[in-house]
Order: structure tokens, then sequence, then C-alpha cells
């Protein structure tokens, strides 16, 4: 390589740490070079965040990530309140929205939607294709467990390699089950640009920890590291 090059990364691979309920952790997630913080706005999970924890938590939270709230089957002023508490940037969807759905939540609140689809073989792949071009992003997540109270955060994980060289014609990303020991395997397997944890950064269920979350951003970040290079001449 002469002097005049650089090796540039063809990687890029951003990471949504999610759950999150203590400035500390978003503050970790945002120091190891995650691209998303979520939270969780559901009553029945041990991650929820109430409108009243939010507003304390806002001024806190780091500038970086941005912040996705994570709703299920929840109506218009619901998720407007917690945009306006948590000035979120994004939102996610996480119940059985239907593509209606999820255009009414764009243009009321303005802001860019991320719809999860629960997939345990190839064929669930294609349930992704009425919401192309009205969702922004789609979030590929593990079926819950049967009489699993959460439909996400469940720990659980599908075949990676049903999306592998799928060539999919919408942004995605991929959750379920993802730990900082399986995730350079997971990317490997589906070819995932994007991934989303929660359960796999706690010690216990709605407990996250920072240096679990270091480790996952980090285990990522081997992985760009590795998977680089593309050498360019600087004229
Ligand atoms: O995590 C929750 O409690 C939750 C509740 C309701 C909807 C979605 C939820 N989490 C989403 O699930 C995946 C992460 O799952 P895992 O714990 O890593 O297996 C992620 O998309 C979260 O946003």
């Amino acid at each position: 390589m002469s002097a005049n090059a650089i090796e540039v990364s063809l990687v890029s691979i951003d990471i949504k740490i999610c759950g999150i309920h203590e400035a500390e952790h978003a503050k970790a997630a945002a120091a190891h070079g995650a691209a998303y913080v979520g939270f969780i706005f559901f009553a029945k999970s041990p991650r929820n965040l109430t409108l009243m924890e939010a507003m304390r938590l806002a001024p806190n939270l780091p500038s970086g990530p941005k912040r996705v709230g994570v709703f299920v089957n929840a109506d218009i002023p619901f998720i407007k309140a917690r945009v306006e508490a948590l000035t979120l940037d994004m939102i996610q969807l996480h119940g059985s929205e239907k593509p209606a759905d999820v255009a009414l939540i764009k243009a009321e609140t303005g802001l860019p939607v991320i719809k999860a689809l629960a997939v345990s073989e190839e064929s669930d792949i294609q349930k992704a294709d009425t919401y192309s071009g009205i969702a922004d992003m789609i979030l590929f997540d593990a079926k819950p467990p049967k009489g699993a109270v959460l439909p996400g955060g469940n720990a659980v994980s599908f075949p990676w390699g049903i999306l592998k060289g799928k060539n999919l014609p919408y942004p995605w990303l991929m959750a379920g089950g993802l730990t900082p020991e399986n995730a350079a395997a997971a990317i490997a397997a589906s070819g995932a640009t994007a991934l989303d944890v929660s359960s796999g950064v706690e010690t216990e269920p709605g407990k996250k920890s920072s240096e679990l979350i270091k480790a996952f951003l980090t285990a990522v970040k081997g992985v760009k590291e590795s998977t680089k290079l593309k050498t360019v001449e600087i004229p």
C-alpha cells in the first residue's frame, strides 16, 4: 500500500441497545458506539418505562444514539406523550400493527417507524412485503415462545441463516436472543448490518449491565475490524 493510501472499512454494523431504564446504561451504549438506544413502553415488560420515569430520564440521556420508543398496539395519544417526554427520534411498533397503523403513526408523529415482525422460518420473511415503502425499517425478531407475555425481549433466537443473501429491498435489523458471545456468528450467518439486543446485555430480566453492553459493542467492533477493507488512494 502506498503512503497516499488509506484502508476504508466496507462494513458498517449499527447496534440498538434496547430496554434502557437508567441513564448510565444509555451512556455506556453511547460511549461504545451504539447507533440506537431503545425504551420500552409496555406495562407488562420488566423493562417498562412509565411516563414519569421517561420525563426524569430525558435530561440525563447522552446525545449520539438515536432514541427509539418501543410500543405494542398503543394508541396515538399514548405514543405522542412519550415522543415528547423523551424527544424520541424513531418509533418501533412491536405488536400486531397493520400497514395502515404504521402509516397513521408516521403521519401523526412525523417520525420514522421500525415495524417488528416475528419470524421462525424463511417463509415468514414475506410478511415484510406489505410494509415495504411504509415502514422505514423492518425488525426481524424471533417468534415468542408459546404462552409468553411479551412479544419481544424473550431471549429467543431464530435460525439466522433464513435472512442470508436475500437482498431485501428495505432496510432491516435483526433481534432475538443475541448476546456478546453470539453476535459475531449472528452477523456472519444472516448478513445483518444492524442488530438489536435487550436480554443479552442484562444480568436478569430488566437489569441492564454496562459491562455486557460494552462487551456486545466490542464484539461487533471486532467483526467490523476483521471484515475490512478497501484500499483507497488519496490523490
Ligand atoms: O424487551 C421487552 O421487554 C419488549 C417488550 C415489548 C416489545 C418488545 C420488547 N423488546 C424487543 O425485543 C427485542 C430484543 O429481544 P431479546 O431480549 O434481545 O431477545 C428487541 O427488538 C426489543 O426491542
